[in-house]
């Protein structure tokens, strides 16, 4: 037995889930999958959600969730299944799981999966899902720069199966049951189909492929994007150059994933997960309203995520950030000119009207 997925107790056949995450999305996902496991057989009908603990108001945010059954810091107003446990202590959260949902920012990953290797608690043979939009520090290999956050996962938990899940999801709107697609990519078809099964709603519908990294790498990617579509919108140049800006963002992450990984496939591109979730991200998304915030008040990042977040996290600059250090550890920065521009624009004082001012003959090279 993986000394990672060593557990006390794990005699049921029932799937039981652990959501390792809290914030706006992942409040959003416990009500679709605490309603999904009384739907379906097979689930433990209990579902703890890990909240990572502060007050709220003078009281511990997760005594509120228990006793309201609402996440009122991260999404309020929103109903929350009675059958979600809010938990704050990871490893008792995850206790026994066969089924662990990863939704943080990506930041807080490899703390996380510290905490559960360390503890042990997880079910053996237990099966992950990552909904995180973000690359991870690959602190794990010899070499240095980003890497896959379910390759992460996998990595720290001994071997984990990971899938990822990733689309046009504005996390309100789907809480509030708006019609909406999300894309599962797997690595294991029986566990892409077991996690279908745990999501998909009518109003939230599935679409599972087998191509997991390039659906993960659009959540990344997208966000640097919205930044700049952010921008765009800062300094009002309208909605023909926010689709210039979207067609030529969408290229670049294109090329940048078949690079990353070159069992990427072009059609994912197409599925919500791609097209869908570029043009979702840069009509509401946070990263394209902190971009305009920028532009408009000269304000840092990070004071702008402090001032307009409520404690949400802002993960597109930190992706810009780790992406353009790739390319120009690679020398590959000019073949990325749209990225590369929003990251000097985010990081080294670029004036951001230059977000229209480089060689887009470039982005096409090489694709
Ligand atoms: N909000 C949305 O509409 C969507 C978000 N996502 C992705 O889901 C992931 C999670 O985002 P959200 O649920 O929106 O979170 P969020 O940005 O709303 O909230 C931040 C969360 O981080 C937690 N946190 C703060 N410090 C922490 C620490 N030191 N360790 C662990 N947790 C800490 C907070 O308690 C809070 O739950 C991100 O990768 C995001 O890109 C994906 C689809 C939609
Ligand atoms: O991923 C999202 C929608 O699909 C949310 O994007 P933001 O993090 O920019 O709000």
């Amino acid at each position: 037995m993986s000394s990672a997925h060593a557990s006390t107790n794990h005699s049921s056949a029932l799937e039981k889930v652990c959501i390792i995450g809290s914030g706006n999305w992942g409040s959003a996902v416990a009500k679709i999958v605490g309603g999904n496991v009384t739907h379906h057989e097979g689930f433990d009908q209990k579902v703890n959600m890990w909240v990572f603990e502060e007050q709220f108001e003078g009281q511990p945010l997760t005594q509120i969730i228990n006793a309201r059954h609402e996440n009122v810091k991260y999404l309020p107003g929103i109903r929350l299944p009675s059958n979600v446990h809010a938990e704050p202590d990871l490893a008792r959260a995850a206790r026994d799981a066969s089924l662990l949902i990863f939704v943080l920012p990506h930041q807080f990953i490899a703390g996380a999966c510290r905490t559960l290797k360390e503890h042990r608690t997880i079910r053996p043979g237990a099966k992950a899902i990552s909904l995180v939009k973000g690359l991870a520090a690959d602190e794990t290999s010899s070499g240095s720069g980003p890497c896959l956050v379910s390759s992460l996962i996998t990595k720290s938990l001994n071997g984990i199966d990971v899938s990822v899940l990733s689309g046009a999801n504005i996390a309100n709107e789907i809480a509030e049951e708006k019609f909406s697609e999300t894309t599962i990519g797997y690595r294991n078809r029986r566990n892409g189909e077991l996690f279908y099964q745990l999501f998909n709603t009518p109003y939230f519908q599935v679409n599972i492929v087998n191509d997991p990294c390039g659906v993960e790498l659009c959540g990344a990617l997208k966000n640097i994007v919205a930044i700049g579509a952010g921008m765009v919108d800062g300094l009002g140049l309208g909605e023909n150059t926010k689709a210039a800006i979207i067609r030529i963002g969408l290229m670049e992450m294109m090329k940048f994933a078949k690079q990353f990984d070159s069992t990427v496939r072009d059609d994912t591109f197409f599925e919500s997960c791609g097209i869908a979730d570029v043009i979702t991200t840069c009509a509401g998304g946070r990263n394209r309203r902190v971009g305009e915030a920028f532009v408009r008040t000269g304000k840092s990042f990070e004071e702008l995520e402090r001032e307009m977040l409520n404690g949400q996290k802002l993960q597109g600059t930190s992706t810009c950030q780790d992406v353009c250090d790739y390319l120009s550890q690679r020398n590959r920065g000019p073949e990325f000119p749209l990225f590369m521009t929003i990251h000097d624009i985010c990081f080294r004082g670029l004036a951001p009207e230059n977000i229209t001012k480089f060689n887009r003959r470039q982005t096409n090279s090489k694709i």
